[in-house]
């Protein structure tokens, strides 16, 4: 039996907490809001975040961090990405000894352009930080909460590190965890794909069909893997559930916060007032800056990203940025297959 701290009680949190319990380990979760704590322990529901999902009773909610985190092996990180380096601070103080970290975060800080592993390794102190592992793929928290069938991939630099949370999350019933070594892809994939999530909704929003959505995702996926592959990733992982199969997920669903804001914004919504509404993170926002970025340094196009970008910062109405898309010098489909083949070949 494991002995493991969530960090975060928002709706993934929980969905993974859930799992956690159901496989017999010890879980803590904690959350910095006091309310929402006593409404997991006393009436175990996190109404705000899972309606109609009961807990399982062996879900502890915490409140105070260094009671959260005492004497446990394995913290799960699992806040959105603008708030991973203020948590990691606050908890560098309360750790006695070494711990594995899983984060199951999908983003990229805009500006420094970290990737959440290199946030954790700069933030804790060597002493105190056994290994870093992902855990990534295609997984809406409404369906694991609910114990629907779901796969993800733990990856981590350290295969033993991944296998252990593997391991550790593994359900024969509903949830079952690949492993892969290739942590830039991985992580590369779940972040960039929720840019791909605003531009499939905007797209539904504005009325277009399943043939815009398709495009959608086929030149998303080959704009990620050619930024990813310059990056370091493996072309492959983009292949694999972290890459097309989240990809598909998130432009696909109603559950996806990133494809409901980019709906909304499609049929002509602020976007202030869409982040307002929405009450849950919409990590794609801030990944399209930092993408937008990262594209900019690494000397990459990425078309699809440029147009998202320039509707939510640059306020390009929607359908002028599809008219950009769609009236873009001539190209041959597969140039970025050659080019990532070339650039794997050495
Ligand atoms: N939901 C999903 O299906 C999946 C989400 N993910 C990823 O997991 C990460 C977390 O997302 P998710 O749980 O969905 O987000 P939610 O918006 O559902 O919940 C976020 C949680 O983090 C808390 N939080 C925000 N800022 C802080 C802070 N500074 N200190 C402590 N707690 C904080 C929120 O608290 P408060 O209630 O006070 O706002 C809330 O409990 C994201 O990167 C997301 O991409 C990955 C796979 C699936
Ligand atoms: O990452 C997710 C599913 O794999 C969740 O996507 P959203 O953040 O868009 O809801």
């Amino acid at each position: 039996m494991g002995r493991c701290t969530v960090l975060g009680a928002g709706s993934w949190g929980t969905a993974l907490a859930i799992v956690l319990a159901d496989n017999g380990h010890e879980v803590r979760l904690w959350g910095h809001r006091a309310d929402q704590i006593e409404e997991i322990n006393e009436k175990h529901t996190n109404d705000k975040y899972l309606p109609g999902i009961q807990l399982p009773d062996a879900i502890c909610g915490y409140y105070q961090l260094d009671k959260a985190i005492e004497g446990m092996d394995i913290i799960i990180l699992a806040v959105p990405t603008g708030a991973i380096r203020e948590v990691l601070q606050k908890m560098v103080p309360f750790l006695t000894k070494r711990v594995l970290i899983c984060h199951v975060s999908k983003g990229i800080e805009p500006n420094t352009l970290k990737r959440i592993s290199e946030m954790i390794i700069e933030e804790i102190p060597e002493q105190f930080l056994e290994d870093v592992v992902v855990l990534s793929g295609p997984s809406h928290a409404e369906e694991v909460s609910k114990r629907l069938p779901t796969t993800v991939t733990a990856s981590s630099t350290n295969i033993l590190a991944a296998e252990k949370i593997q391991e550790l999350f593994n359900n024969q019933n509903y949830f079952r965890v690949y492993t892969n070594p290739d942590v830039i892809g991985v992580e590369l994939g779940g972040a960039l794909k929720n840019i791909i999530a605003l531009g499939a909704g905007i797209s539904d929003g504005l009325g277009y069909g399943d043939n815009a959505k398709a495009a959608l995702i086929t030149r998303g996926l080959a704009e990620i893997a050619r930024l990813g592959t310059k990056m370091g990733a493996n072309p492959l992982t983009f292949a694999g559930l972290t890459g097309i199969g989240d990809l598909v997920v998130t432009c696909t669903s109603v559950h996806s916060r990133n494809w409901r804001a980019g709906n909304l914004l499609g049929k002509g919504h602020k976007l202030d007032e869409v982040l307002k509404n929405m009450g849950m993170v919409v990590e794609g926002v801030r990944t399209t800056k930092a993408a937008y970025q990262l594209a900019k340094r690494e000397n990459i196009e990425m078309p699809i990203t440029n147009a998202i970008y320039n509707i939510l910062f640059n306020n390009f109405p929607p359908k002028h940025a599809v008219e950009g898309l769609m009236g873009r010098n001539k190209r041959q489909e597969l140039e970025d297959l050659y080019l990532i083949s070339k650039q794997s070949n050495g």
